[in-house]
């Protein structure tokens, strides 16, 4: 991934890793605002708000188009406002939710014209999109064992030469002195091993997922003609399709695809099951119907042709039946 050994601080998983990023550059840099944008993951978000709840951080949320992403020129313009203030930016490299991915490289560039530190949180990218540390020019990078089919409770913050967080864990001194603690070397191992299959696996599964999720899309739309696809149509992970279904709510879908053995989600993975509204929809600026009535598929290197079939096969039937249920 383009990180040099030193660069690489275990950790057990991307929301330690993101909360070691933010809270650490945080307290080491000692200015208050954090830019962070609108859609990030909780594990980034979080930490953010708690240190503006608890630490006397000023958090902006970085503005997101119809599409999920952050222009440059908003980030310039967010830092412009007062360069010397800023403690760093956080920007993920794609979206969970929608699949958007960031600009991160030109985000980078303009952090560092102000001489500010980048966090990009990476979990969802590494296994589908070229993503080399060293070249994107962020100084920090949150990744994660079990989302590139390797353990659970295992993840890692890339962190540049000369970027020093302050601890979040104190202890032992492991891992440069910035993340304490015996390291658990059997699950760092099985996370090696995967990232290195994903990442040789790319070439040929990235466009095999991108191919088979343009199909579902079609064949969704022809099922189903007033469905949106929220998101860039394009620039976004190769294995992530997320509709709007009008008129429908979203548990109700996710529900009676599952009676058909299909698994799909409402909002991020992580907090379904909290009845809210996704932050990431809402901050696309879509009402709070729409944000309810949609749905991710997330395609992975296990999914084939015929499980496209299936849904395409049943997802007209179930939208009618959730439309005739109705919203709540
Ligand atoms: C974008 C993103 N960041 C962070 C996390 C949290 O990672 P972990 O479950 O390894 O703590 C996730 C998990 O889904 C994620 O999708």
């Amino acid at each position: 991934m383009g990180a040099r050994p030193s660069e690489v601080v275990f950790t057990s998983g991307g929301t330690e890793a993101d909360n070691l990023a933010i809270k650490g550059l945080f307290w080491a840099r000692k200015r208050p605002r954090i830019l962070i944008s609108a859609v990030e993951h909780h594990a980034a978000l979080d930490p953010a708000h708690w240190l503006a709840d608890n630490q006397g951080a000023v958090v902006e949320l970085l503005p997101v188009d119809a599409q999920g992403r952050v222009h440059p020129d908003t980030l310039r313009a967010a830092i412009d406002a007062n360069p010397d203030d800023v403690a760093l930016v956080s920007v993920m490299w794609a979206n969970n939710e929608v699949g958007t991915i960031q600009p991160v490289p030109e985000l980078a560039a303009i952090a560092h014209a102000h001489g500010v530190p980048i966090h990009s949180d990476a979990v969802q990218a590494i296994a589908q999109l070229p993503v080399n540390f060293a070249e994107s020019g962020v100084d920090a990078m949150t990744i994660s064992g079990h989302k590139v089919g390797g353990p659970m409770g295992v993840g890692a913050l890339l962190l540049a030469r000369g970027v020093d967080p302050v601890p979040v864990l104190h202890g032992g001194g492991q891992e440069r002195d910035v993340r304490s603690g015996t390291l658990d070397a059997p699950a760092i191992a099985g996370f090696a091993a995967a990232v290195q299959a994903s990442v040789d696996r790319r070439p040929e599964q990235a466009p095999r997922l991108a191919a088979l999720r343009d199909d579902l899309v079609s064949r969704v739309r022809q099922a189903v003609p007033d469905v949106i696809l929220n998101g860039d149509p394009t620039d976004r992970l190769p294995g992530n399709a997320h509709f709007t279904f009008p008129g429908c709510e979203g548990d109700a879908l996710l529900m009676l695809l599952d009676a058909k053995g299909i698994e799909c989600s409402t909002g991020s993975a992580c907090s379904a099951g909290v009845a809210q509204p996704s932050h990431v929809l809402l901050a696309m600026d879509q009402d709070t119907a729409r944000a309810r009535g949609s749905l991710r598929f997330s395609l992975g290197h296990t999914s084939t042709q015929s499980d496209v079939d299936r849904v395409a096969d049943v997802i007209a039937v179930v939208v009618e039946r959730a439309r005739r249920a109705g919203l709540t």
